[in-house]
């Protein structure tokens, strides 16, 4: 028997039509279009296409978005007012700082400085606050996207033991949180975990979220297990592959997504979706206090 293929495009593609419907009911309501702002400080290759597909998603479904890149040399200091003038800036509904940055740069500069009502990537200490209480929170778009796999493909959680590999700000701490909230026992594993296999073997659904190619192998897996795939490793002779044996493991498992075509092409429909979600909440507000 061969996995199921939980396929990430066709989960976007049809996000995103939801999506740009809900943009018309928003500009119609409002006259104007939710704005997001992506900020790059260059450095990084991969962060420019990132950058990129982000813009190219926005444009789809109508949120209207533009790229502010900063030169690699940028101080703390010009990073915090550029983003203190996004913070104020009322077309600005979401905004998001590509990362890596480079290493002069703190993540927490920017998860401290950003407005928590306009941190549609879920990274600043409010939003991770509200997301460890079980309250409504914008989410690290990565983690929201494996939310929203197993749920446009039927995955049930409660009851489930999910197991996570790999305990990320971004990925694996937040990715447990949301598993929790949906009644599922996790397990979060990671580098200092000893026996990898025998926690990955209990697990009904298996998240790979650690960044080491193809280091999941079919005897880890527990035949008919969901298998997710985060990983994003750059092959030398060029391609990608996640941090599942693909080949191997589908062969094992009762679904499985692929790399690329899983969770990638869903993380920036997501951040674009707390995007409008944003815009919303502050539309209202606004609308409250006139
Ligand atoms: N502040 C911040 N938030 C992020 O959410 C964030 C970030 N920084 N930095 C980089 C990572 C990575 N990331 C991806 C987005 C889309 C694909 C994607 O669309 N992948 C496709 C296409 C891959 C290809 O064909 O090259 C796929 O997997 O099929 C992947 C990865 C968001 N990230």
């Amino acid at each position: 028997m061969t996995a199921a293929i939980l396929n990430g495009r066709t989960m976007s593609a049809e996000l995103k039509v939801e999506l740009r419907e809900e943009v018309q009911r928003y500009e119609q309501k409002h006259g104007h279009a939710p704005g997001l702002v992506i900020v790059r400080v260059e450095g990084d290759a991969a962060s420019g296409f990132y950058s990129k597909a982000i813009l190219k998603i926005a444009r789809e479904i109508g949120v209207e978005a533009r790229l502010d890149l900063l030169p690699e040399q940028t101080t703390a200091e010009e990073l915090h007012t550029a983003l203190v003038r996004l913070n104020r800036d009322d077309r600005v509904h979401g905004i998001i700082v590509q990362m890596p940055l480079p290493t002069h740069l703190s993540q927490d500069l920017v998860a401290n400085t950003i407005a928590p009502e306009k941190d549609i990537d879920g990274i600043s200490p409010i939003s991770a606050g509200n997301l460890c209480l079980g309250l409504p929170s914008f989410q690290p778009s990565t983690a929201a996207a494996v939310m929203e796999i197993l749920e446009r493909g039927n995955i049930q959680l409660e009851g489930k033991h999910v197991v996570v590999l790999g305990r990320s700000n971004v990925v694996g701490k937040p990715l447990a949180l949301l598993l929790l909230q949906k009644n599922a026992t996790v397990t979060i594993c990671h580098s200092r975990t000893p026996d990898l296999a025998s926690f990955t073997r209990q697990a009904d659904v298996l998240v790979a979220a650690v960044g080491r190619a193809t280091m999941v192998k079919a005897e880890m897996v527990r035949p008919g297990a969901t298998v997710i795939d985060v990983g994003i490793n750059a092959l030398p002779e060029g391609g990608m592959v996640g941090d599942v044996d693909y080949t191997a493991v589908q062969e094992i498992a009762g679904a499985i997504t692929p790399v690329p075509g899983g969770v990638g092409p869903l993380t920036n429909a997501l951040l674009l979706k707390q995007c409008i979600a944003a815009a919303w909440q502050q539309a209202e507000k606004r609308a409250q206090t006139r």
